[in-house]
Order: structure tokens, then sequence, then C-alpha cells
């Protein structure tokens, strides 16, 4: 009987933390259910940005999605995105934290998950460096060119070695290409003749660390977690995938540091990053933010984000000149009305070339590489279309779903370059086209991911035309998004485990969603299982009944310390929909709390 009390209790808590409390401050948005959230309507939509627009049009611009238990505020406009993310900046600039990125990284360091005075810092300095390197400028032009040139002579000679066949596989040269860029711009070298064996093994550990298994690991590591079985092993592989990528950089930087020498202007970002410490020093200052852990942090941020992402939308840009001949029919002609036969194109022509660089634009737009953004939050209460947002909010500015935003782009699922021309052909700035995003945590690759964009799409569009192998159906155009699901159930899987307990005494693990209700039912008598865990964890744990963790105080004298010193700071009350809907609010004695019941009891005792 006690049991079905205690089970029918936590059910009913369970349901209102989940359908009312969680929910209160929050944006609106549909219904979660209980553990998966929203996910169901994510999963069931051929495209997330698809269910995105749906909730758009039901719940207005900024709407509260859970993914899994985790409640994430989307802003979908590019009005109210630009109101927040830019002209607010500061107050939407925060990471969450993460337990692998502890462990692997050593804290939040590098780049992307760093936030506050680090990030802010680092950020500055190497955006810093990398316009000394002439990101934007010729310098890195001609690494590029010399890049874009080595592309185009491997598909040559490729195709020559295969004689009568003109199939080609793209993809492995092209990831050499971007591969030899970032490294060039780093380390300073690029990946040819012995390198090469270097950089295939770099990018197989890379794909490794983004594959479905590691991206579940990322955000189900806990400190116990990890030591479970099934789960330790997979997570020492994983470790020791981050380390080989770790052991790369180490012994770049390592060699770096036995050729360095100040009096010489550096010539990449490792030498840049030593100067810098050599500097501070020479000024007596802290190197605290310079440190080789950061270093191998920052290195690690722009290898992963320039790499990816620049290639995976120069493949998208094959894919969609396959799906449309009449686009790469139109840029062959521009091309060679401009620039002729006998060079390559240059950053010097951009200007001239509107369609070329509208195309550009419109698979940036139609790709939408980042259907969910990487996670932001807030660093203090912020007011957002009306709603007051708390500290530590998961935001997301949603550019996906402003890329298929019918008032600017309409017709948004046709692939249409001309939506980025002007009517004498010149081309046309649209400021809501965002593929790296807005605001304090744009993406800090943009000036050097379009000049490879642009040199490496258009010298390969001057030198190739593109089709599907002959009788074979085109490829698909339909986003993946398992991964994109792999990765939510591990973020809810972290966060039973090990996020939502970090901050708690210590008890025993609880399962997801029953939490430690098993050897409650298993008991004879749960104070008999209350006395066994105080024994085992001390007076003060935690126990999971269902999802909710409840701190328990087994001690007489803790417990005085606690509700009678310091009464006030233990005197509050959880509050549930039924006692609102049926009692008017927090009314009477026994649900209410604050000032009323301060009051009420008084009086009644009186
Ligand atoms: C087509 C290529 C690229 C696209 C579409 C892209 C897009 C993005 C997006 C959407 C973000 C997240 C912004 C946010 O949190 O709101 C980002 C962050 C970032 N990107 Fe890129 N990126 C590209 C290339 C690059 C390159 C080449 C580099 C390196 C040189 C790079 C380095 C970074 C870094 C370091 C961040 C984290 C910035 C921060 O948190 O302060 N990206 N990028």
């Amino acid at each position: 009987m006690l049991v079905a009390i205690i089970l029918a209790t936590i059910l009913v808590v369970y349901l209102v933390d989940s359908f009312y409390w969680r929910r209160r401050k929050l944006p609106p948005g549909p219904m979660p259910l209980p553990l998966i959230g929203n996910m169901v309507s994510l999963m069931a939509a051929a495209d997330p940005v698809d269910q995105f627009l749906k909730w758009r049009k039901q719940y207005g611009p900024v709407y509260t999605v859970w993914l899994g238990p985790f409640a994430n505020v989307f802003v979908t406009d590019y009005d109210v995105m630009h109101d927040a993310f830019v002209k607010q900046g500061d107050a939407y600039a925060g990471r969450m934290r993460n337990y692998a990125v502890d462990q692997v990284r050593g804290g939040n360091k590098g780049l992307i998950f760093s936030d506050g005075n680090l990030w802010l810092e680092q950020r500055r300095f190497a955006l810093h460096v990398l316009r000394d390197f002439g990101v934007g400028r010729s310098i890195m032009e001609d690494n590029i060119l010399t890049e874009s040139r080595a592309l185009v002579d491997g598909i040559r000679e490729k195709l020559h070695k295969s004689g009568e066949s003109t199939e080609v596989e793209v993809t492995p040269l092209l990831t050499v290409c971007i591969g030899s860029i970032i490294n060039a711009l780093v380390f300073g070298y690029r990946f040819e003749n012995d390198k090469l064996e270097e950089f295939v093994h770099l990018k197989k550990l890379l794909d490794q660390g983004v594959s479905p298994e590691f991206q579940f690991l990322f955000f189900i590591a806990g400190p116990i977690s990890t030591k479970l079985p099934f789960i330790r092993s997979s997570w020492n592989r994983f470790k020791s995938c981050m380390g080989g990528i770790y052991d790369f950089i180490d012994k770049n930087l390592a060699a770096h540091r036995t050729t360095f020498d100040p009096n010489e202007e550096p010539t990449d970002f490792a030498y840049a990053f030593l100067n810098k410490i050599h500097q501070l020093k020479q000024q007596g200052k802290s190197i605290e933010n310079y440190s080789n852990r950061q270093f191998t942090n920052v290195a690690f941020d722009l290898w992963g984000a320039g790499l990816e992402t620049t290639l995976t939308t120069l493949r998208w840009s094959i894919l969609y000149m396959i799906h449309h001949p009449e686009v790469q029919e139109k840029i062959h002609q521009e091309l060679d009305r401009v620039i002729g036969r006998d060079r390559d194109v240059i950053m010097a022509d951009k200007p001239t070339l509107p369609y070329t660089m509208a195309t550009i634009n419109e698979v940036q737009r139609r790709a939408n590489l980042f259907p969910f953004n990487v996670p932001h939050t807030t660093t203090q209460e912020v007011t957002l279309a009306g709603f007051q947002i708390p500290k530590d909010t998961i935001i997301q500015p949603l550019i996906s779903c402003v890329h298929r935003d019918e008032q600017y782009f309409p017709s948004p699922d046709l692939f249409q370059p001309e939506r980025f021309l002007n009517s004498d052909g010149s081309l046309k700035k649209v400021e809501q086209l965002v593929p790296f995003s807005l605001g304090k945590r744009q993406c800090m690759g943009e000036s050097l991911a379009r000049m490879e964009l642009f040199l490496l799409f258009a010298n390969f569009m001057h030198n190739f035309n593109v089709s599907a192998p002959t009788g074979k159906p085109l490829p698909t155009l339909k986003p993946k998004i398992e991964v994109i699901f792999a990765t939510l159930l591990v973020v809810y899987l972290v966060d039973t485990f090990y996020w939502k307990r970090r901050k708690l005494p210590p008890g025993p693990t609880p399962l997801p969603l029953i939490g430690n209700m098993i050897p409650f039912i298993a008991a004879a008598d749960p104070i008999g299982q209350f006395l066994k865990w105080k024994k085992q964890y001390g007076p003060v744990y935690t126990v999971w009944l269902g999802p909710y963790a409840n701190v328990f105080v087994t001690d007489y004298d803790v417990m005085h310390d606690a509700l009678v010193k310091q009464g006030d700071a233990y005197a509050g009350r959880m509050r549930n929909y039924a006692v609102d809907q049926v009692r008017g609010g927090n009314r009477g004695i026994i649900f209410s709390e604050g000032n009323l019941w301060l009051e009420q009891r008084r009086f009644a005792l009186h």
C-alpha cells in the first residue's frame, strides 16, 4: 500500500513537473512528452526544418521545444534573432558545459566550447592572427589557389589513368585539398608526399570522432557512466581517438617550439601563439590564457570546424550542379566569357562573376548545413519577444528557418541562384542569408570559408562538367538526420547520468525515468533501504524518485542544523498543477509558501 501511494505521488509530481512547472517561465511550444520531449514530431518530419516552420506558424517566432528532457528556446525569425543575438550579443553568448569536454579538453578551453573572458580574449587573438596571415588577402589566396590547382590536376590525373571512364570520386581529393589549407594556416605545411599518410590517419580519427557512437558518448559521458560495462570500453576508445588527434597537435607544437625564433615574423598560427607567449612574458603579464592545453584546443577547433563545414558545402555544390545542369551551363558561360580559357579564377574576379557568386549563395541557403545551430546559452536573464527568459537557458538562433522563410526567399524549396541577382544581373545582397550564424558567436572562419568556397568552386567549374554516372539515378538531396537524433538521445542520457547529479549530494545511480525506484519496490520496508543508503553515502544523499532528485536528510543533528537553525531556507513547497487548479493557486497552509503562508500560519496558530 505504502509503495503504491509513493508511486502514485511520484507519477503525479512527475507529470506536473513535465507539463506545467518546467514550462511555466518559457515561451510557449508543443506539449512535450515525458522523457522524449518533442522528439517524435521531429523524427516524423522528413526534414526537421519543416517541423520548425510548422511550429513557428502555430506558436510565433520564439518557442520552446524539448529535445529529450532539455528545453531549447528556438528563435526562428530574422528580425528577432538580430535584435537578440546581434544587438544584445553578450547576453546570448554562453555555451553549455559537458563532462566529455572537461575530461578530453581539460576544461572549457579552446574556442567553440569556451565562454566568458577566456573565450573573448582567445577569439580576439585568433581573429587577429587570421587577419595577419592574409585571410581575406593575397597570402591566403595564394595558398588556396595552390590547393585548387592540385585538386584540378589530381582529378585530371585520375581521369587520365581511368582511360575511357569519365567517373572520378572527387571527395577524397577535395578532403586533402581543404585539409591542406587549414593545416598550412595552423602548422605551416600542406599534405603532400610523405605527409599524405599522416593526413589519412588524422582524417580517419576525425571521422571516428564524429561517428554516431562517439557523438553519443560525448554527451552521455559522466564520472559514473564511463565506468559502466560497454560504455567504459567505448569511452576508452573515444579517449584514444581524441588522444590521437591531440598527439598530432602536440607533435607539431613541439616541433614549432624547437624552431621558434622570437625575432622572426610568425608564419603560421602555432608560431603566432608562441610569439604571443613570448611577448606576454617580456611584458611581465600573465600567460594563463595561453597554456599548452589552450593551444591544443584552439588548434583542434580551427581544424575541426574548418574542415568538415567547407568540405560538406562544396560537396553539396557539386550535387546541386548534377541536379541543375541549366545552372551549370550558365556558370560555364559566365566563366568562359569573363575569365577565358587561359588562366585561373582569382579573388579579384569575384565582382565580375555575379552568377557564380549567386549560385554559391543559393547552395549555402539550400544546403542549410545547420538545421539546428550550435546551442548558445543566456548569460543573464533576458527579455525576448515579450518573454522573460532565465539565465543559463539553452537558446538557438535557427538560421535554417530564416533560409526557408518565404518573406525573404519566395518559393524557398526551389534552387534558384537568380534570387540573389538584381534585375541588371548584378549580385544582390540579401541580409537574411546567414549560413555563418550571427552575433558574438558568429563563425570565426567566415572570411576564410568564403575565399575557399569561391576559389575552389569557381575553378572546379571552370575545368569540369559534372553529372551522375551514366545509367545511375541522381544522388538524393535529402538531408541525413539520424545523426542528429542519436545526438539528442545522448544528450538525454548525459543529463540523467551526469548533469543533473553533478551539484547534488552522492547517492545510488538512477536509471533513466524510474530513478532509484527498483530498490524501493524490492525492499520489504523503504525505511530499511533508507538506512542502508545512509550507511553507504552518509547522512545526506540523493535518491531519484522517478525522474526527480530528492535530497534526503537522515540524521537528527544535520536535520536540526538545517530545518531548525536555518529554517527559512528550507521552508518552501513544490508547486503542483492540481493544487493550482483545485485550490485556485497556492492558498491554504499546507501548500502555500512565502508571505501568504507565513501570515496564515501565524494567524491560525494564534
Ligand atoms: C562553409 C563553411 C562554414 C560554415 C557554414 C560555418 C558555420 C558555422 C556556424 C553556424 C557556427 C556556429 C555559430 C553560433 O554558435 O551561432 C560556426 C562556429 C565556428 N566556426 Fe565556422 N563555419 C564554416 C567554416 C569555418 C572555418 C573554415 C573555420 C576555421 C578556420 C571555422 C571556425 C569556427 C569556429 C572556431 C567557430 C566557433 C566560434 C565561437 O564559438 O566563438 N568555421 N561556424
